[in-house]
């Protein structure tokens, strides 16, 4: 509403000049966080075995003595954004009288503290120049014909961009596996899920990190990872209740109790996802057995949630329609399992930004 008082006015100005500012400069948050890890800064922190002094972390970096200053800033802007967090010691007034400590968020950057569940390829994906560069097309893809933000900025979709650079898609199964290690945490909570069923298939399992935790918390599971041939290529199981089947989902889903989608169907149009959905919804009600399938994906609850978590599902919307997915609401969800015929479903909380839906056909 616009303000009949100048004064008002001005102040109203001012603060949408200071939103304006937090956020072009926002990429510079995915850029410190880029050059933390690639100058290691988690790792060596972590390996100091306490936290760290700008003089020790300047001489273990090797940056020139010219430049200790600019790595003070970037650390300053890090911890100003809860990466590290800096320790005052208080006794003298040197620059030794601080240290950086780690935080949660760069623990899981330091692939010494978090070996299993690292999310550096994530962020090192999500900051390729490359990838990250095809969100300058938006407004001239979103005015055009051409259907994804992929196809406009890379000339193809992006499976098949990933098929044709073998750098990309191990980069890109990386980043997922990283993001999946979380479920080995959140299995407790939802056990129950995978008590009573003899098969399940990861459609779209990648490399097989989801399905390796599943098959080592229920070993007398018999576990398929279902991915493109050339994601399981190659790939052998180390435990004798895990295999691996090449293969295309839109042309066939092997049968089992139990399907599982992660971070599927956020990927694709609610039109795929209906096909999807009742393809799966055939290989589970075959022999005459009443199955389910298992979704553990995002669910978009502006209500509920705290802003800065509707921010990062909203942020995953964008880049999901970049390849003309989307991240849905309860309401839109719900419409999925309708239109595939499903006859109920229920809703478990699986990880911070992550639910588990059971979908009964
Ligand atoms: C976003 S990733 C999710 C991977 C894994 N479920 C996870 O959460 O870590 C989507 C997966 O779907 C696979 N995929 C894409 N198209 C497919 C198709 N037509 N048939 C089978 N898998 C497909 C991709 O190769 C990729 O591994
Ligand atoms: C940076 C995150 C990328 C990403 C996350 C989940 C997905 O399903 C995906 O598919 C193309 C990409």
């Amino acid at each position: 509403m616009a303000s009949t008082n100048n004064q008002l006015e001005a102040t109203e100005l001012f603060e949408g000049q200071s939103l304006l500012y937090m956020h072009m400069f926002g990429f510079l948050k995915s850029m410190a966080l880029k050059w933390a890890i690639q100058l290691n800064i988690p790792d060596i922190i972590y390996n100091h075995g306490k936290p760290i002094t700008l003089s020790d972390l300047v001489s273990t970096l090797q940056v020139p003595i010219s430049k200790q200053s600019l790595v003070e800033r970037l650390m300053r802007f890090l911890a100003h954004n809860g990466i590290f967090v800096i320790h005052e010691k208080g006794e003298n007034d040197d620059d030794d009288d601080q240290a950086y400590a780690l935080t949660p968020a760069s623990k899981l950057l330091s692939k010494s503290c978090c070996k299993d569940h690292c999310l550096t390829p994530m962020v090192l994906m999500s900051t390729d120049p490359i990838l990250m560069g095809k969100f300058h097309q938006l407004g001239d893809w979103i005015c055009g014909e051409i259907p994804t933000l992929y196809e406009a900025a890379l000339g193809s979709t992006v499976w098949e961009f990933l098929e044709g650079k073998p750098e990309y898609l191990s980069l890109f199964n990386q980043a997922m596996a990283s993001d999946s290690q979380m479920v080995n945490l959140a299995l407790k909570n939802c056990s129950k899920v995978f008590e009573g069923i003899d098969s399940i298939v990861d459609v779209g399992g990648g490399t097989g990190t989801t399905a390796r935790i599943i098959c080592e918390a229920f070993p007398k599971l018999k576990c398929v990872v279902y991915d493109l041939p050339q994601v399981v290529a190659n790939l052998s199981s180390a435990c004798d209740n895990l295999s691996y089947v090449g293969g295309d989902m839109f042309k066939s889903i092997p049968q089992a109790d139990a399907i599982m989608l992660k971070w599927i169907l956020h990927d694709w149009t609610d039109e795929i996802c209906i096909k999807i959905l009742k393809t799966c919804k055939e290989s589970v009600s075959s022999n005459g057995k009443k199955g389910k399938v298992i979704i553990m994906d995002i669910i978009i609850n502006e209500e509920d949630d705290e802003k800065d978590m509707t921010e990062t599902k909203l942020c995953l919307d964008l880049i999901m329609m970049g390849i003309n997915g989307k991240e849905r609401t309860g309401k839109e969800w719900k419409h999925l399992f309708v239109e595939a015929g499903f006859k109920d479903y229920k809703i478990f909380p699986l990880f911070e930004n992550r639910s588990l839906i059971e979908a009964y056909p």
